[in-house]
């Protein structure tokens, strides 16, 4: 399919329609799907994919209660971080910081005969690189931003990397903080003979770290059978067992991610970034671990979270999808710092709703109640027909697709006979 983006839109989905066999009514589909604003927004555009979009409602965050539009195709997680939010109510509730918000762009030099005379040369024309970086875009130093410091690495056998930390305002700052890399890279070719491999931002933000914290009474904890004390203790168990088994500690951090994802798509922010950001993150101290730690002391739970989030307030596609704005509103953050906390903070309330089902009833109880709705919807029920379906469902621990379809079966004939 050479040149086939310099194809025509319709003569682009004629050709996929009769190589993949389309039928009319998967055309019109396409069709009726079809986004006149994100044609220019990626590239060989065939129709917008879309997912569903809920609010996580009961957080309090920083002393506020807000609604935080989530996006995910997953049933359970928006329930679950509202059900976290309301076992985390306290006066503040999840309290949040960030200490800077800076991002790295690396150069990188291969085949580097003498790494501690490029480091001294480096080092020594440190300010002359930074101003040459902030020449690159000086829009950004209007925007309170722009490059801050300079390190350089020294890894084996014989490469070098020079890393320059940017403040990049209130923008996720990739495409700022590779302009300003590569500018750096020219400079120094035009006045070091070296060779330079790649110029490129780093996507492990340790220089943009949040912390989400909390602090509840045990006896919010508990459940219909179980005391808030006992839930609390198993809790910090499962966060302990967490450090030290990296299978558990993926899964662990997956629940975390539930939320975090949801809502860095709703902010129409690059999730893949903060995926792999986290990720690396979690796999800091030589081996992977759970991100959060629950502990209790004097009746009281504990919990943290730290992750790396570059979030942009604004800047990629945060004006270009139209429902991002809507969502920063919703959400009532105005800038990259409190998006980064709130994110943090669904994150947080994420893991601790799952945590609590995991050590009490068990993952299933909740999940399944709500997963019944999805199986349903995947064997063609109606949204009229889904609560009679659901309601059939409800007898099977994990229902079976031939159970959903035959529950549905059911339903249209019980109708049929009304
Ligand atoms: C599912 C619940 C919330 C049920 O929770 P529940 O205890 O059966 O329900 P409840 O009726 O007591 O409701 C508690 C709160 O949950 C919310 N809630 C309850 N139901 C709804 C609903 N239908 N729609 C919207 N919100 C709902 C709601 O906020 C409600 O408070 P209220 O507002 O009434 O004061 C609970 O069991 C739970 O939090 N489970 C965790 C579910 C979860 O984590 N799902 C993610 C998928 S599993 C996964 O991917 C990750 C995992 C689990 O593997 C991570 C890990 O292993 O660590
Ligand atoms: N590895 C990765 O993660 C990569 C990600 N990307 C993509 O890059 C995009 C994000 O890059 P990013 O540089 O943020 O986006 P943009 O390229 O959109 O740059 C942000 C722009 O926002 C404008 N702006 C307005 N107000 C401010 C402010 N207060 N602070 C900072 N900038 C402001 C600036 O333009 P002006 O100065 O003209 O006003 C700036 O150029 C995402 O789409 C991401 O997916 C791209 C490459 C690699």
């Amino acid at each position: 399919m050479t040149a086939f983006y310099r194809l025509p839109y319709r003569v682009r989905r004629d050709q996929l329609a009769r190589t993949s066999h389309l039928t009319v009514a998967q055309l019109a589909l396409l069709a009726q799907r079809r986004q006149a604003t994100d044609e220019d927004l990626i590239e060989n555009y065939l129709t917008t994919y879309g997912l569903p979009e809920g609010v996580a409602v009961n957080l309090r965050v920083n002393g506020c209660d807000v609604a935080v539009p989530m996006v995910t195709e997953e049933p359970s997680v928006i329930a679950a971080a509202s059900n976290g939010g309301r076992l985390l109510t306290s006066a503040t509730g999840i309290t949040t910081e960030v200490s800077r918000r800076e991002l790295m762009g690396q150069i990188v030099f291969s085949h580097v005969r003498d790494p501690q005379h490029l480091q001294d040369w480096l080092m020594s024309h440190e300010k002359k690189l930074l101003k040459v970086a902030d020449a690159a875009h000086p829009t950004l130093l209007t925007h309170g931003g722009g490059a801050r410091s300079l390190r350089v690495r020294i890894l084996p056998p014989d490469w070098v990397s020079l890393d320059l930390f940017i403040d990049v305002g209130e923008a996720m700052g990739a495409n700022l903080v590779n302009t300003l890399t590569e500018a750096v890279a020219t400079e120094i070719k035009a006045h070091f003979d070296v060779d330079i491999l790649m110029s490129i931002l780093s996507n492990y933000a340790t220089h943009s770290l949040v912390t989400a914290s909390c602090a509840v009474p045990v006896g919010q904890l508990k459940t219909k059978t179980i005391a808030g004390a006992t839930v609390a203790k198993r809790i910090a168990e499962a966060s302990d067992y967490a450090q030290v088994d990296p299978y558990r500690a993926v899964t662990h951090n997956k629940g975390i991610m539930n939320g975090i994802d949801a809502v860095v798509l709703a902010m129409g922010n690059d999730w893949r970034a903060v995926e792999s950001g986290v990720h690396a993150y979690a796999s800091r101290n030589g081996r992977y671990q759970g991100l959060s730690r629950w502990w209790v002391s004097a009746g009281v739970l504990h919990g943290e979270l730290t992750i790396p989030l570059a979030l942009g307030f604004v800047g990629g596609a945060t004006k270009v999808l139209p429902l991002v704005q809507i969502n920063q509103q919703l959400a009532q953050v105005d800038n990259a710092r409190e998006l980064m906390g709130m994110t943090a903070a669904v994150g947080l309330a994420q893991n601790v709703a799952a945590l609590r089902a995991l050590v009490t009833d068990g993952i299933q109880r909740g999940h399944m109640s709500l997963q019944r709705k999805s199986l349903a919807l995947s064997v063609g029920a109606t949204p009229t027909e889904l609560p009679a379906v659901t309601q059939r469902l409800a007898q099977f621990k994990q229902p079976t697709t031939a159970q959903a379809t035959a529950a549905l079966q059911a339903v249209r004939q019980a109708n049929l006979k009304k």
